[in-house]
């Protein structure tokens, strides 16, 4: 059997009814304890002892304390009932306890106990009570044959405060357990179903078979527990009938033991414990009543017995509950009586709570959903549908009109999206024309432009704007695209072009390296020259006020080839204009002289129509080739006198600086150019000139075809080197300049013998153009430290004035255009070698920084700190304070104590003139240091 609450309505059963019987609802009804008083006769014992009868029932409700000196008035107890000893137990039923027990056949729990001292009848009463209950349990039901009804049976007893199945005492004590839902209940309290009334009353038996009597003083059969029979009943309507309401409710048969006291009962040892037991939990009892009965709903003492925790429900609970108060009319019990009274008097006066307990079966409950929901779809399918209905139908309408707008999007995003693909295929394939009509140019400047699929050849000549800016609108459209996967498709092709850009980038990074390296051969070979000129123009300022002829010769020969120098403006354009005016003298002197027309001269005419050229270019080769040279620009001028435009009349080519440079420097062809100068020079050819026509116009052709195959070479690498020129030659207009100036200075101290020219001033000004430019070129401070303090104004540093201004400013133009021409620039980005320039300048600070302990005092250092106003406690005080240093070219003071910090630092003194050589022509190109950053790709940019 499961577990079985000995006194309460099962609680889930209970809830299950008040959740799920649609609008069947809960009706409580609040309702006293049905109190009834029994007095029972006096009994065999009373009566041999004569004992008098102490108490007279006035009426059914009333009874009275029969004083036997009449001196003091009685009040009456009033109850509901008032049985006096010839009462039967059928009337104690019937008017005391019937309507009770069969409210649990409609579903209300019901209890009826009798309460009572010891051998006041309460065992003979309960079991008469019980009997008639049952009786009419079965009556009920055989008369309800629409209901099927469920009676189970379960009885315990609570003996010594310990709770026994008295269906099964073996089971030993049971456990109280406290249910939320079902109160209190009684662990693995046996159950058994009551097949008929017979079979009721056999289990019955069995329990009063099983419930602990005792004899004492007062009762030969007492009763030394609490009992408790109950009946659960189950009803239903039957299937048949279509109804679903079904009821549950316990009833509870309740025989306590009666109160004692020891002194009557002459209890003791197993007896007297019991007693204690009774009498304490009746106690209990008593003091439960007592405060239900006041209306206090403050702490009830239920649980401080079990018999209270049991009956819990059934006082001021879910039940209808009858108390039988027996009570023994003799004199000598006046005093129990009058305790059973005071009980029975606030008994009475407790509310109960009950109410039907209505279930539904869970095989019932799943038919009744599955009707709802049958029914609820129904309502769904229905065209007339409900509100609730109604407003989901809207819902779905509203949500079906965006979803045919998100379909429209859709479209017109793929519509866009093809739009752009197809825009993009328009652009590759414009961009392939295009860059199949500029499969030209050189390869260094090709790595700086922005190539396309499949190109192989060598880039052009500049950046193509368009293509770039075709690119971009690309990008635009693919940014635009909806569909992501293409856009990174797209960036992931343009990646791999960008890698294979990369590679031809690096091969035209190394031609550039190569040609460089060509370069600073050349470069060299210029300095060494510049060296000379820089020393003859020194010795020509220092010794400009020398009246040695020899000077005044020296000075006149260098002004002069320096003004030739100013004024040639070459470029490799005029140069080749040069060359083709000598292709047409020598096609001028060939057709003037080519009266004789053989198929061999034919052949050498044509020849010479597309090779033309002149012998008398090659010893001034040699001496452009010589010359100072830069790889920067490709408009630089040449060097070039205007004589070697000239048909070779004239021996004396090339002038003696040239022929001082061709000695220095033999190159190969000069062996050549100096066999044909060699001939043309001799008497005998200019005899043999103005006689034998056919032999010039032959030596002419000759001449001309062997040097045709050389000058293809020579045109090549002037190409390459004549554009390196122009910067050396800034140096030279820039010497020139000076010696015009000392020139002007010393024409106009000889002519007006007025004061010279301020060069105070002029090398305060320059001097601050050189700061400015050395903090826009982000040069060596060491480099600054000692310019600033080697120069100090001298008339002698004029000339390291011009050149250190003029390096600057071709570095500084310089940076600036290989920064708007680095790839690198596309994403926003410094220069590399802007940053490299940046990065060394960091560098050299930190190294100024490692030496500021070795090289200052700390009384030194701390005044400098507080000086350059670097925070007294923090983190590398010693970078900071370097950090510090030539950081603002516009103050003067601050640059001169950069500079005498800075020299401090390195150990320089300054005070070595011939230091002042390192400033002269220490041109380092930014090449040198140059090396290829790489490309930055577009999903770089993307952040893709
Ligand atoms: N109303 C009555 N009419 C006739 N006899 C009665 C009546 N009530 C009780 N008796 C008799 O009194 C005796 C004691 O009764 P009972 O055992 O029922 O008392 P009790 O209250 O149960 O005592 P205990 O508490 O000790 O069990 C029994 O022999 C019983 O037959």
């Amino acid at each position: 059997m499961g577990e079985t609450p000995p006194a309460a309505t099962p609680m889930s059963k209970i809830q299950r009814n008040l959740l799920c019987t649609p609008g069947g609802g809960a009706k409580f009804k609040e309702e006293k304890i049905r109190v009834t008083v029994r007095m029972r006769p006096l009994n065999r014992k009373e009566q041999a002892m004569y004992d008098l009868i102490a108490w007279e029932c006035l009426d059914e409700h009333s009874i009275i304390f029969k004083n036997p000196n009449q001196d003091r008035p009685v009040t009456p107890y009033t109850f509901d009932k008032v049985f006096a000893p010839s009462c039967s137990t059928q009337k104690v039923y019937e008017e005391g306890a019937r309507d009770v027990a069969l409210s649990a056949l409609s579903g209300i729990n019901a209890t009826i106990f009798a309460y009572g001292q010891t051998s006041s009848g309460k065992t003979f009463t309960m079991r008469g009570i019980t009997e008639n209950a049952i009786k009419d349990i079965y009556n009920y039901i055989n008369n309800k044959p629409e209901r099927h009804f469920i009676l189970k049976f379960a009885a315990l007893e609570i003996y010594n405060e310990t709770v026994i199945d008295l269906l099964n005492r073996e089971s030993g004590p049971l456990r109280l357990l406290d249910d939320p839902e079902r109160g209190t209940i009684v662990e693995k309290l046996n159950e058994e179903v009551a097949k008929d009334g017979q079979h009721l009353r056999h289990l019955i038996g069995i329990c009063e078979a099983q419930r602990q009597v005792g004899e004492t003083a007062l009762n030969d059969k007492s009763s030394r527990s609490h009992q408790i029979v109950r009946l659960t009943l189950e009803s239903s309507l039957r299937e048949s009938s279509g109804h679903v309401k079904s009821y549950v409710a316990s009833l509870n048969f309740v025989d306590l033991a009666g109160s004692e006291r020891i002194s009557q009962t002459n209890t003791c040892g197993v007896r007297l414990k019991e007693g204690n037991h009774i009498n304490r939990s009746l106690l209990t009892l008593a003091t439960v009543i007592r405060k239900l009965s006041g209306g206090k709903r403050g702490h009830i003492p239920y649980r401080d017995s079990k018999l209270t925790r049991i009956l819990q429900s059934s006082i001021g609970g879910n039940a209808r509950t009858a108390i039988i108060c027996t009570i023994s009319p003799s004199l000598s019990h006046v005093e129990q009586t009058k305790n059973t009274l005071t009980f029975a008097t606030s008994a009475k006066e407790v509310v109960n709570n009950a109410r039907v307990n209505m279930v539904v079966s869970d095989k019932t409950l799943v038919r009744q959903l599955q009707k709802e929901v049958a029914r609820l779809e129904g309502e769904l399918r229905s065209p007339e549908l409900s509100s609730s209905s109604s407003c989901l139908r809207s819902l779905l309408a509203e949500k079906e009109l965006k979803i045919t707008q998100m379909e429209k999007d859709m479209e017109d995003l793929r519509r866009q999206r093809d739009l752009a693909q197809s825009q993009l295929e328009l652009e590759r394939r414009a961009n392939k024309v295009h860059k199949g009509s500029n499969d030209h140019g050189s390869s260094v400047v090709r790595c700086l432009s922005f190539p396309e699929e499949n190109e192989s050849a060598i880039g052009k000549h500049t950046p193509d704007r368009r293509k770039v800016v075709g690119r971009q609108a690309m990008l635009k459209n693919l940014l635009a695209s909806p569909d992501p996967s293409i856009l990174v498709g797209e960036i992931r092709k343009l990646e791999h072009r960008q890698l294979q850009l990369c590679e031809d980038a690096n091969r035209a990074l190394e031609v550039l390296h190569k040609d460089f390296a060509t370069h600073n051969l050349g470069n060299q070979e210029t300095a060494e020259t510049m060296s000379k000129v820089l020393s003859e123009i020194k010795d020509l300022v220092i010794a400009g006020s020398s009246p040695e002829e020899i000077v005044t010769a020296d000075k006149a020969d260098l002004m002069k080839k320096i003004s030739q120098l100013k004024n040639q403006g070459n470029t490799i354009a005029s140069l080749e204009r040069k060359l083709e005016n000598v292709q047409k003298s020598i096609d001028k002197l060939v057709s003037t002289f080519g009266t004789e027309e053989t198929p061999d001269s034919k052949t050498q005419l044509r020849r010479k129509k597309i090779l033309p050229f002149t012998l008398s270019n090659s010893p001034n080769m040699q001496h452009i080739i010589r010359a100072p040279c830069s790889p920067l620009s490709s408009s630089c001028k040449a060097m070039e006198p205007e004589i070697e435009n000239r048909v070779p009349t004239n021996n004396n080519i090339g002038g003696g600086t040239v022929a001082r440079l061709h000695k220095d420097n033999p190159r190969k062809g000069d062996e050549s150019c100096n066999s044909i100068l060699s001939r043309e020079g001799s008497p005998a050819a200019r005899q043999s000139k103005s006689v034998d026509v056919k032999k010039i116009q032959k030596m002419f052709k000759n001449a001309a075809e062997e040097n045709i195959k050389s000058f293809k070479v020579y045109v090549t690498e002037l190409k390459e080197l004549v554009a390196k020129l122009h910067y050396q030659k800034q140096l030279l207009v820039c010497q020139v300049l000076e010696l015009e100036a000392n020139k002007s200075a010393n024409e106009e101290t000889d002519t007006t013998g007025g004061s010279p020219v301020p060069w105070e001033f002029l090398f305060e000004q320059q001097r601050q153009q050189i700061i400015m430019l050395w903090h826009l070129c982000h040069i060596s401070l060491v480099h600054r430290t000692q310019f600033y303090l080697l120069l100090r104004g001298d008339p002698s540093d004029r000339i390291y004035m011009e050149v250190e201004f003029r390096r600057l400013t071709w570095l500084e133009q310089h940076l600036a255009e290989l920064g708007n021409a680095s790839p690198a620039l596309l994403g926003d980005e410094p220069a590399g070698h802007v940053s490299a320039s940046i990065r060394a300048l960091r560098q050299e600070r930190e190294y100024l920084a490692k030496r500021v302990n070795s090289k200052l005092t700390a009384e030194e250092r701390e005044l400098l700190y507080a000086k350059w106003e670097v925070p007294p406690v923090g983190k590398q005080r010693r970078l900071q304070f370097i950090n510090k240093l030539w950081t603002d070219p516009y103050d003067m003071h601050h640059v001169q104590e950069s500079a005498e910090i800075v020299a401090k630092l390195i150990d320089f003194c300054g005070s070595d003139e011939n230091s002042k050589d390192m400033f002269e022509l220490n041109f380092a190109s930014p090449y040198n240091k140059k090396t290829w950053g790489g490309w930055n790709f577009i999903s770089n940019l993307l952040n893709l």
